[in-house]
């Protein structure tokens, strides 16, 4: 142990703990009475294959939650190395209104937006939501799934985007 146990760890170091992770990134989509709505996010996971769920942390501040929650919906859309662009523009760099613009885009199920070229994609249901200080963690079955690329993937760590080669299967 480096700190005592009672100490809190502030914000910061947590940060630079968890810059050294490493991440797949995902525009996280949604559509319906909310409105449109996405923003990137690197939190999600996979909690259960039966029924297929997984789970996504949305920071309450987003401009994109309240739609979030009011649509009851969403689509996890998994970047390849070709979309870290769009990672960008949905982390802020596009206003949340013109994000959407320059491309088609797709649905399944439940009507979530759905990016075409991801390198797969969770259309999701979200059945349940807990708060969990900044951030509320959502709950999300999947509906359907998008067809799986065979092509690069991205990743975050470092606080730099990265290039996750496929493995071909002369790699083993
Ligand atoms: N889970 C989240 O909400 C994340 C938010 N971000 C946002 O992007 C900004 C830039 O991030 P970085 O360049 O990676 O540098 P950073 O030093 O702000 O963050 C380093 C790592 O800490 C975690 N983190 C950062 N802010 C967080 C938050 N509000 N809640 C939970 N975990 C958080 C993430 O794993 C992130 O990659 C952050 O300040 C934050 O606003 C980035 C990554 C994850
Ligand atoms: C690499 C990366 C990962 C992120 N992951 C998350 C995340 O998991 N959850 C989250 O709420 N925000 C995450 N963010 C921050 C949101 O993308 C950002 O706050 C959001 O686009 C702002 O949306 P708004 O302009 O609609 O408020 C991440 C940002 C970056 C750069």
């Amino acid at each position: 142990m480096t700190s005592p146990d009672l100490e809190a760890v502030p914000a910061s170091a947590y940060r630079e703990a968890m810059a050294q992770l490493a991440s797949a990134v995902h525009l996280v989509t949604t559509d319906g009475p909310g409105g449109r709505a996405g923003l990137t996010a690197t939190s999600v996971c996979s909690v259960s294959d039966g029924p297929p769920t997984l789970l996504v942390c949305l920071n309450r501040g987003s401009s994109a939650y309240p739609a979030f929650l009011r649509n009851g919906v969403l689509c996890i859309n998994t970047l390849t190395a070709a979309q870290e662009d769009l990672a960008a523009d949905f982390a802020g760099r596009v206003p949340r209104a013109e994000r959407f613009e320059g491309r088609e885009w797709g649905k399944l199920q439940t009507g979530a937006p759905v990016l075409p070229d991801a390198l797969v994609a969770f259309d999701c249901r979200i059945v349940d939501h807990h708060t969990v200080g900044t951030h509320d963690v959502l709950i999300c079955e999947v509906a359907a799934l998008a067809e799986i690329r065979d092509t690069d993937g991205l990743l975050y760590a470092g606080r730099h985007y990265r290039v996750l080669p496929r493995r071909t299967a002369s790699a083993g």
